[in-house]
This record gives structure tokens, C-alpha cells and sequence, in this order.
């Protein structure tokens, strides 16, 4: 497979707002290529396939951890910041990738777990040996398990306390997530010390950013609930004058998976900044309410709620990842009515989530593939999608916790899907082979085989959004619309002036998850007289009336994007 890349010169481009108008992608080093027919993929494997990233339009990678780790938590559990998992390669390839993914105007933004460690991490084998050593007060120890009974436990499968008993130092530690991962003690400022040196250890190496996972747990109080206390927000606004003043340019995205206000805390504000960027955590699981509701209010509700940002601040926005497609933050009577479309049977679920990809989720079907996509692409926020699903690729329930949608990614029909050489065996994950999903039907090479294949559709909007900036830059503003199955919104850009193509502009989208055809009425009077161009094959459309007012049809499950003129 060869892919023709676009001219031009090598090297990052110097956009101060990159992250704005990035689209980006999640890619496990473990599941994407195997270079080396070990049975799992590596960083080498990776490299080969920038230029296929590229092709598609993407313009940074999000890489999960792939530091040394006894992967109980799929690297979310690390013994070493600043070595690379053996078998995912060595430093020299980590620069490589950093270097080549530059070359192609590309940014590198890793995962930094800052809240825990692996209980086999140096620091925690010191602190339960020597509670007196420089390493004592490295972890949260107890001589109870009865402190904060009002920190809620998050991995419901496994646990059934946040605290564990070490026989060696004969306390209870803290663990938000898995028992085998102490958190860090943040009140020891030798703690923020050692985490300072780790980021500036990979930002020295040329990485572009950090996701900062789990960010709201940093600190636990007698008072609060452990989530986003208030000194774990001056923790992130300390880094983030680090990275500033040190390392102007590179970015901090916050995982924050809590409820609208508190995720945009976040973001601090326009004198005291946190991170550049949060994963929109309340919107996600309300698209795919939304898509089986057939009603577009509890979108409308959450996109007003969270608008207010500062001018830098933006957000990522996302349909899957590498977790269960998280319901923590849903009513549980939403929840059960998620259950009940998307995790019938339950396998499917994990935690307080569902552990399925996206192209199952939506039944394989191209149009609610297609609506899910658009609003992606038009939400406010920069675009994270996750490494498969360009392709639709399936997921394998029957596996364990999260691994059902972690599979090896399917490149070709031939063997393991073209992911490795290996015996079929010996392989750190089955390659899906479920009748619908088999990787000898959905793979990159036959998709790009195929013109109306959903690579092919997936690509085509990528580019079509990078030609507009207004999709990452401009203004949201939610519409009226006389229909409970319709969404509509303006994107509204004052635009730069700096460069051709950035010009002032407005796009209409609007977006129907009703499961016949509709017609809408929209009534603003703001958009009175504008004219409506298709921004994909550029046909008239009616215009809006001398009030503001418009009738749309749109099919089951379709949308519009529409510049206004
Ligand atoms: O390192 C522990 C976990 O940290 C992230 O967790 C997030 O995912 C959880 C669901 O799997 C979610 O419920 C929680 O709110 C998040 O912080 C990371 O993405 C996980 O893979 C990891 O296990
Ligand atoms: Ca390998």
C-alpha cells in the first residue's frame, strides 16, 4: 500500500492554536502494527504507518502509555516514566517516531498516569519497605481503610474498596483505580518534584503534549469527594506555568470524565490557566442517547452548558476510546435506557460503562455511522478518533475488561489482518473474526479498494474540515427548531485574515437522529436573507426568508453542513 503525500516542506508548522483545529488519534502502540512477528505491535510497526495517518488527514496522535509496565491496566500502570516497554521498542525509536511524525507535520501527545503507579514501581517498593526512607511519604498510607467513605470506587468490577492492605508495612494504601495501582501522595511536594522531571524528560524529547489521565484525582480530603479538590487544580495550573515559560507550545489535555461545570474547571481561566484542552465527557455519551432517542434535547441542554470557555481553551471531542464508553456521568435512568439499546447483553458492559467499538454500537449502520461522524466533526472541539474505527472494525466481547475493543488493528485481509506475521497463536489479542466484523472483510486495504467505503467517507470529511477553520476555531451558537428529532447549530468564525481560506465565516449544521424523513423549521432572526450552500458538493440550497425563517427536509438519520453566504 503506497499513499501520496501531500506537498510540502517538513516540520511542524508554527500555529500557535494547532490543538484548535488538530484532528487527532488515539493509537495503542500494542494494537496498531507488529514489526517484528513477536505477536504484538511496537513502535517500529507504528512508524511504518504514519503515512497512511497522514493520508487520512490526521494531525497528531495521542499515544496511551507505552512505558516499561507489567500492562495489568494496559500500561495505565507503569514501573518506569522513562524507559519504554521492551517489547514496544527503545528510546532511539521513540525519537524516531517523534522526528518522522514531525517531518510530516504531525504532533506526538502521550499519556502521562500521574495519579498512580504500578505497586511494582521502585518508588512504592521503597515506601512499603522503608516508611522512613525518602520514599515514605510517596503513597497515601493508613492505618485505616475507613478514611474518605465518601470517594466513590470507580472500577465497580474489580473493587470494592479504594484502600488495600500491605502485609510489608502493615498499612492500608489508597487506590482510586486498581489495587495493584497505589495513588501518589500529591500532599508531598517531593511527589510534584519527581512528576515535573518526568515531563520535562519527554517534553526534552520533543513531545508535543500530555493527556494527564485521571487528572481529578490527584488529591484526597476529609471534606470532599476526591474529584477536582482544590489543590489538585493548583497542581495543573503549576505545570502548566512550567510548560509555558519552559516549553511554550506543547499542550496539557485533561481527562476529566465529571459532569459539565467541573470538566471546564479545567481549562482555569484566562489569568490562570490549567490545561489547553479537556475531553468532552458530557457530550459523548449524549450523542449516542441521542441517536436512539430520536431527540436532540439533552444535546442542546449540554452544548449550552458548556460553551464558556477561555479564547485558548478547547475541547476534545470524542465518540470511543480505549476505555468503556463511560455512563458515570448520565442520570441512571438515561443510563438503564443505554443499557438497554447498547448493551443488551451484559458482556457488554464494564464499570459503569459499555465496553463495545463504535461500528457495533451503531449495528454496522452506515447512516447512523455517518450522522455520528458529522457531529463530531462540527461540535465545538477538536475531533479525537480512535484507531479502527475509521474502518468500522468490530470488537470481541468474549475477551476481558476493556480488551474486547483492543484488538490488533486489521490492515489486510491475509493473515492476523495483516497486523503480524506471527502464529495466529501467538498474537497478544485475537484479530476479530466475528461474521460481521471478520478482518477478512473490514480491513484498510479492502476499504481503500472500495470509493464509497466508510474510509473513503471518513477521509473525505477530514479534509473537508480542515478547508474550513471555523469547524475548530469559530463560535457555537445552538438554533431553535420546531422538531424534538433535530439538532441545529451555527459555527460562526470572524476568521484571521492571515492566511487564504481563513476568512469570516458562518456554517449551518444541522443534524436529524429521527428514524424517518422530517421536515424542520428553524426561525432566526439573525440569519434573515442568508444564502445556504452544501460545503461537501457545493448545491444551492433554499435561502432563509426575510424573518430568519427556513424549512428543511432532511432523511432518516442524515444532516446538513451549509455554509451561509
Ligand atoms: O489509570 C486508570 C485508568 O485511568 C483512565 O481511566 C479513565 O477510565 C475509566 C474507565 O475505564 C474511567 O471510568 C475513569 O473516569 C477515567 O479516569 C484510563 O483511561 C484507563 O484506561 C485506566 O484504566
Ligand atoms: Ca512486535
Amino acid at each position: 500500500m503506497s499513499f501520496t503525500a501531500p506537498i510540502q516542506l517538513p516540520g511542524l508548522t508554527l500555529d500557535p492554536r494547532w490543538y484548535r483545529r488538530a484532528v487527532f488519534y488515539e493509537v495503542m502502540v500494542r494494537s496498531f502494527v507488529d514489526s517484528n512477528g513477536d505477536g504484538v505491535g511496537d513502535l517500529a510497526g507504528l512508524i511504518s504507518k504514519l503515512d497512511y495517518l497522514q493520508w487520512l488527514g490526521i494531525d497528531a496522535l495521542w499515544i496511551p502509555p507505552f512505558y516499561t509496565s507489567p500492562l495489568k491496566d494496559g500500561g495505565y500502570d507503569v514501573t518506569d516514566y522513562r524507559s519504554i516497554l521492551p517489547e514496544f521498542g527503545t528510546l532511539e525509536l521513540f525519537k524516531e517516531l517523534v522526528t518522522k511524525a514531525h517531518e510530516r507535520n504531525m504532533r506526538i501527545i502521550i499519556d502521562l498516569p500521574l495519579n498512580h503507579t504500578s505497586d511494582q514501581h521502585e518508588w512504592f517498593q521503597q515506601s512499603r519497605e522503608h516508611p522512613e526512607g525518602p520514599y515514605g511519604d510517596y503513597y497515601v498510607w493508613s492505618d485505616t481503610d475507613q478514611k474518605y467513605p465518601d470517594i466513590r470506587i470507580i472500577f465497580t468490577d474489580t473493587e470494592d474498596s479504594n484502600w488495600a492492605f500491605d502485609s510489608v508495612r502493615r498499612q492500608f494504601y489508597f487506590h482510586r483505580f486498581f489495587s495493584h495501582q497505589p495513588d501518589l501522595n500529591y500532599d508531598n511536594p517531593k511527589v510534584h518534584e519527581s512528576i515535573f522531571e518526568v515531563v520535562r524528560f519527554w517534553l526534552d524529547l520533543g513531545v508535543d503534549g500530555f493527556r494527564l489521565d485521571a487528572v481529578p484525582y490527584l488529591y484526597e480530603s476529609d471534606e470532599g469527594n476526591g474529584e477536582g479538590e482544590p489543590p489538585t487544580h493548583e497542581f495543573v495550573r503549576k505545570l502548566r506555568t512550567m510548560v509555558d515559560r519552559d516549553f511554550p507550545g506543547r499542550v496539557l489535555i485533561a481527562e476529566a470524565n465529571q459532569w459539565p461545570r467541573e470538566v471546564a474547571a479545567y481549562f482555569g481561566s484566562e489569568s490562570e490557566p490549567e490545561c489547553h484542552m479537556a475531553f468532552d465527557f458530557p457530550v459523548m455519551p449524549r450523542i449516542f442517547y441521542s441517536l436512539r432517542s430520536q431527540r436532540a434535547d439533552e444535546l442542546v441542554r449540554v452544548l449550552s452548558e458548556t460553551t464558556d470557555i477561555p479564547v485558548a481553551a478547547g475541547w476534545g471531542v470524542f465518540l470511543r476510546n480505549h476505555d468503556e464508553l463511560t455512563l458515570e456521568m448520565v442520570s441512571e435512568e438515561y443510563r438503564q435506557a443505554m443499557y438497554g439499546w447498547y448493551a443488551y447483553d451484559p458482556r457488554m458492559r464494564a464499570n459503569i460503562g459499555i465496553r463495545r467499538r463504535l461500528a457495533p454500537l451503531l449495528d454496522n449502520s452506515r447512516s447512523e455511522l455517518e450522522l455520528a461522524y458529522a457531529l463530531l466533526f462540527a461540535l465545538p472541539g477538536s475531533p479525537f478518533l480512535y484507531y479502527g474505527d475509521e474502518i468500522g472494525m468490530g470488537d470481541n466481547i468474549w475477551l476481558p475488561d476493556r480488551d474486547s475493543s483492543r484488538t490488533p488493528m486489521q490492515w489486510t485481509p491475509d493473515r492476523n489482518g495483516g497486523f503480524s506475521d506471527a502464529d495466529p497463536g501467538k498474537l497478544f489479542l485475537p484479530v476479530v473474526q466475528s461474521l460481521v466484523f471478520n478482518y477478512s472483510q473490514t480491513n484498510v486495504e479492502s476499504h481503500l479498494a472500495q470509493s464509497s467505503s466508510l474510509l473513503h467517507w471518513v477521509r473525505n470529511v477530514i479534509h473537508v474540515r480542515k478547508n474550513h477553520p471555523t469547524f475548530g476555531l469559530g463560535a457555537l451558537r445552538v438554533l431553535s427548531t420546531d422538531h424534538e428529532s433535530v439538532l441545529a447549530f451555527t459555527r460562526e468564525y470572524a476568521g484571521s485574515g492571515t492566511s487564504f481560506g481563513d476568512q469570516p465565516e458562518t456554517v449551518l449544521c444541522v443534524f436529524s437522529f429521527s428514524h424517518n424523513p422530517v421536515a424542520c423549521r428553524i426561525d432566526d432572526p439573525t440569519l434573515a436573507d442568508l444564502r445556504l450552500y452544501d460545503i461537501f458538493g457545493g448545491s444551492v440550497f433554499p435561502s432563509f426568508d426575510a424573518e430568519g425563517g427556513l424549512t428543511l427536509t432532511l432523511g432518516a438519520q442524515s444532516f446538513y453542513w451549509l455554509h451561509c453566504g
